[in-house]
């Protein structure tokens, strides 16, 4: 009931320990509150909080359009939702360095358990796009160091991003890698790796956390997890799956209704009334006011 039982300390707290564990942290991402619960009833070891779902959900591309008012207002309430640790995309930091810092206090503020920072240029483009950009890494480090620097939490998660394997390689992209970790990043996700034998490279070269980012229709071989754990991987997340998942059947099921005049044939697929108002606790707000749900749903079904 009222989302989160637990400070967001206590969910740091529990994401550093994961990072530490040796195990594969999956990390499904979450366009919504909502979502945010099912990703936690399903067992699942945090939430992602995507830059594209943002965006796109707000119908807008994901090229760094979105604020950090918007992107903090709407990644706080995630994060609120559960107990678990949220992850936070913060895209190149919303500007210069000093924006990075600021990005990050205003982000920890929020409750999140950590956040990304990539080392593209502005305006960035999806990861798995052609014809990307990177900063020098002396411009990234800039980044980096001010994130660090900024957190209040010591267990606030920085996690660097780079997409540098399009642009200038393999080795150059491990290079930076470590560059980032000895600037004091906590994690570093390595972009658009092409197959496993590059995610193997990556583990070899680099001796801090590593996030693998399973993203659809983009230029990495979806690798399980159990292969992600086998290749050392510490955290695997599916940014935009749930998103892409609901906007099929949203799709689907209006186009059933524009061609039928009725939704009648799409009620067996949706979620309940009753598993929704499962799933908001609905029934547990009775201990502030014994009228909220003193009624009965209309048939089995429901
Ligand atoms: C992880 C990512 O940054 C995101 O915003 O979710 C995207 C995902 C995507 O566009 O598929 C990225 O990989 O750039
Ligand atoms: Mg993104």
């Amino acid at each position: 009931m009222l989302g989160s039982t637990i400070p967001a300390a206590s969910k740091r707290v529990a994401f550093r320990a994961g990072l530490a564990s040796g195990r594969l942290l999956r990390m499904p991402g979450a366009f919504s509150p909502l979502v945010a619960r099912i990703v936690a009833e399903t067992g699942f070891d945090g939430v992602y909080i995507s830059g594209a779902a943002l965006s796109a959900d707000l119908a807008l591309p994901d090229i760094g359009l979105t604020t950090l008012t918007e992107v903090a207002a709407r990644g706080g309430a995630i994060a609120q939702a559960t107990d678990l640790p949220s992850l936070i995309d913060a895209d190149t930091g919303f500007g210069e360095p000093l924006n990075a810092a600021r990005t990050t206090r205003v982000l920890e503020q929020a409750g999140l358990a950590g956040l990304h920072l990539e080392d593209q240029v502005n305006p960035k483009r999806c990861g798995h796009l052609d014809n990307k950009a990177v900063v020098s890494v002396a411009e990234m480090l800039g980044r980096i160091r001010a994130a660090v620097g900024a957190r209040t939490d010591p267990n606030f998660v920085v996690c660097a991003r780079t997409d540098a394997r399009a642009v200038e390689g393999l080795p150059a992209a491990i290079d930076r890698a470590k560059a980032y970790a000895d600037a004091g990043a906590d994690l570093i996700f390595a972009e658009a790796l092409a197959d496993e034998s590059e995610f193997e490279a990556f583990r070899a070269g680099v001796d801090i956390p590593l996030l693998a980012n399973m993203t659809e229709f983009g230029k990495s071989a979806l690798l399980d997890a159990a292969t992600l754990e086998r290749l050392g991987f510490n955290v695997v997340i599916y940014p935009v799956t749930t998103l892409r998942i609901a906007m099929g059947a949203v799709e689907a099921g209006l186009r059933t209704i524009a061609a039928d005049g009725t939704q009648a044939a799409l009620v067996p697929a949706m979620q309940t009334r009753a598993r929704l108002y499962e799933l908001v606790d609905y029934a547990d707000y009775n201990q502030f006011d014994s009228s909220v749900y003193n009624f009965t749903l209309g048939g089995a079904d429901q």
